[in-house]
């Protein structure tokens, strides 16, 4: 198998209800090193649950402390077929986009996959746009003075993984 394919892979984790899935992909303690590899974010409240919005303030503030402001994200309320249920207002939710500085979106992914497409389009045009910056930063870069063996090193992979994904 080629370094191409291989670090390209997709892993999906599956199991019944309740048996950790969410633990085991995303560990509480864990919450600080999944923002310092992830490429995008997508924050995830229900409009039905207040304490659901709560946390995903919490992790923002977790984020903007690990990786400051910039990072590819988008905002998803969740739940909006519960309408008469809502406990979050759209203006909690905006304000929470506001400073996350992303789009949000109200969808309901019980009602089917248009909304989780539309996210899913909007984080990969941002992450996309962020590695061509990176790219094209690092070519700057390199015009402007010698490097190292490290940087070129780093170049490569980007370069690799950027042919992969653009
Ligand atoms: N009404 C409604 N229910 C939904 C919607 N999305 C998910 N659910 C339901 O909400 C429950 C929780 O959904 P999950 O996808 O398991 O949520 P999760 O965030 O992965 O939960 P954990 O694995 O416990 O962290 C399930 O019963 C889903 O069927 C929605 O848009 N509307």
């Amino acid at each position: 198998m080629s370094q191409k394919k291989y670090t390209g892979a997709k892993i999906v984790i599956i199991g019944g209800t309740g048996v950790g899935k969410t633990a085991f992909a995303a560990p509480p303690e864990t919450v600080e090193k999944n923002f310092k590899w992830g490429d995008g974010f997508v924050f995830m409240y229900s409009i039905t649950d207040k304490e659901s919005f709560q946390e995903a303030c919490k992790l923002k503030d977790i984020l903007l402390k690990v990786r400051g402001q910039g990072v590819p994200a988008v905002l998803v309320a969740n739940k909006c077929d519960l309408i008469t249920a809502r406990n979050v207002t759209e203006d909690n939710g905006l304000s929470l986009a506001e400073q996350l500085d992303c789009p949000k979106y109200e969808i309901s992914v019980a009602d089917g996959m248009s909304g989780v497409s539309e996210v899913m389009d909007e984080i990969i045009i941002q992450t996309k746009r962020e590695f061509v910056k990176s790219l094209s930063m690092l070519n700057v870069e390199q015009t402007e003075k010698p490097r190292s063996k490290l940087f070129k090193v780093l170049k490569k992979r980007i370069g690799r993984s950027h042919s992969d994904t653009v």
